[in-house]
């Protein structure tokens, strides 16, 4: 039978949708992506109660990529809840993602109560990295506080729980951050979020190009992608295969999406080309990774899931 036969019968299943705070803020936005060639959706990182986020100019896209301080605007959790639980029912065959993030691990708790109460069936991503809220750290960066939340989260929660990592540069905290994530029943990991604190300037009118904390912002696209990959690929070197690892930043082709698999992700997301192309970008990359798989002569995501070569 041919290769290409042979990719027709075994189509691979769908591994890409949006990233948190791309194009899930509302019902509008999540249900376009539902009616997406998107393999699922995730809605924008909810808090307690419904935030406006910071002053606009909040979002500027330049060519290479994107750059943000939104400051956590989003409906509340509930309101993503009550949307999610009703899609899911229709949609028992789709798993739908949740974001949520408190500001401290009290909030954290109340926020998983609140999704347990609702009868969630879907899967809840945890977001420990929000560079973009005045006087709150990344939680991301602080290992010990990290470790003690998922202490704390586990002990109470028996759903389908991921966590929002930022990107890591640093090879000892891949290591350290590794050794904490093994210890908890994570469903997966989703690494990167925006490169954090990044300065982007409008050279003619020598000035910041968003309002918020004088200019400085999450970074996403084309700038981000090699850190993204390492991410990705030095935490499937270092994370028990019960962890599955979805892959964000910096896609916005089909190689891409194969190059973020190749080092180890399950699923990928896109933020800043999602943003830019709107959701009919999901159809175009699903096609250009099977054009891809195609002329490698690969039938499904795990024939080369992970299988980056080395220089021996
Ligand atoms: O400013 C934001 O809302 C924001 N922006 C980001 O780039 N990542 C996040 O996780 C969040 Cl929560």
């Amino acid at each position: 039978v041919s290769t290409a036969t042979k990719i027709a019968q075994k189509k691979f299943d769908n591994c890409i949708m949006n990233a948190s705070g791309v194009w899930c803020y509302d019902e509008k936005e999540l249900s376009a992506l539902d009616k997406s060639e998107a393999a699922s959706f995730v809605t924008k990182s909810g808090t307690l109660e419904s935030r406006k986020g910071n002053p606009k100019p909040r979002y500027f896209e330049t060519d290479l990529g994107s750059i943000n301080s939104m400051g956590l605007p989003n409906q509340g959790l509930e309101y993503y809840l009550n949307f999610v639980n009703k899609v899911q029912e229709q949609n028992p065959n789709k798993n739908y993602f949740v974001s949520c993030t408190g500001f401290n691990v009290q909030e954290d708790v109340l926020l998983l109560e609140e999704v347990k109460k609702s009868g969630f069936k879907g899967i809840v991503e945890l977001n420990l990295s929000c560079p973009n809220v005045p006087g709150k750290p990344q939680t991301g960066y602080d290992f010990e506080t990290v470790d003690m939340i998922l202490q704390t989260v586990f002990e109470n929660y028996e759903g389908l729980l991921g966590v929002k990592l930022p990107p890591y540069f640093d090879i000892v905290h891949f290591d350290q951050m590794a050794k904490i994530l093994n210890k908890y029943p994570l469903t997966y990991i989703n690494s990167v979020n925006s490169i954090g604190n990044g300065l982007y300037i409008d050279e003619e009118q020598e000035k910041v190009v968003i309002k918020p904390k004088n200019g400085f912002g999450g970074i996403g696209g084309d700038y981000i992608k090699p850190t993204a990959l390492a991410n990705v690929h030095a935490f499937y070197q270092r994370l028990d295969s019960r962890i599955q690892i979805i892959g964000t930043g910096g896609i916005k082709t089909g190689r891409d999406v194969f190059e973020h698999i190749l080092c180890g992700a399950s699923m990928v997301q896109v933020g800043t080309a999602l943003m830019k192309e709107g959701p009919s970008i999901f159809r175009r990359l699903t096609r250009e990774l099977e054009a891809i798989m195609r002329s490698k002569g690969y039938e499904k995501l795990s024939d080369f899931k992970g299988k980056l070569k080395y220089m021996n």
